[in-house]
């Protein structure tokens, strides 16, 4: 699976543990993050992550283009829900791309774990057909929701 990984600075530290304390899962997935998050977790966990530009500089935004076209299985976004950031739009934009395309998210650390379980169990294996059927849209003609 394509996790796509995502903390707002409150939250580093938390999704620094999160990735620790599962990594036994992680490790067996490839590993996509904004900048700053995923220099954070590929040094403190050891783990490989291609990380995307910081959100502000458009993170955001090049996560959304993976799971438009349906490169991600799985957004986990430990957001700051206390602040007004800059690229808010950019956060909103992310987050309703999930809804478009039916990607798990959590954006809290008790979801994450639900989530993170529930693949761990096959509970997320549909995706794997849901990306061939789209992938063949694409490249035929119907392209529509
Ligand atoms: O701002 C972010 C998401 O909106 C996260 O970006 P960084 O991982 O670069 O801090």
């Amino acid at each position: 699976m394509n996790i796509a990984l995502v903390a707002h600075d409150i939250h580093k530290n938390l999704i620094v543990d999160f990735v620790i304390a599962y990594k036994h899962i992680f490790q067996k997935h490839t590993l996509f993050a904004t900048g700053t998050t995923g220099k954070r977790i590929s040094e403190a966990a050891k783990l490989e992550v291609t990380r995307l530009r910081s959100g502000p500089l458009g993170g955001d935004q090049q996560i959304g283009a993976m799971i438009a076209m349906d490169d991600i299985d799985l957004l986990i976004f430990f957001r700051d829900p206390l602040s007004a950031l800059g690229h808010e739009p950019d956060i909103s934009a992310l987050l309703r791309l999930c809804d478009v395309q039916r990607i798990p998210l959590a954006t809290n650390v008790a979801t994450a774990e639900m989530l993170i379980r529930a693949m761990e169990n096959g509970f997320l294996s549909w995706r794997e057909e849901i990306r061939k059927y789209d992938t063949l849209k694409l490249n035929g003609t119907d392209n529509s929701i």
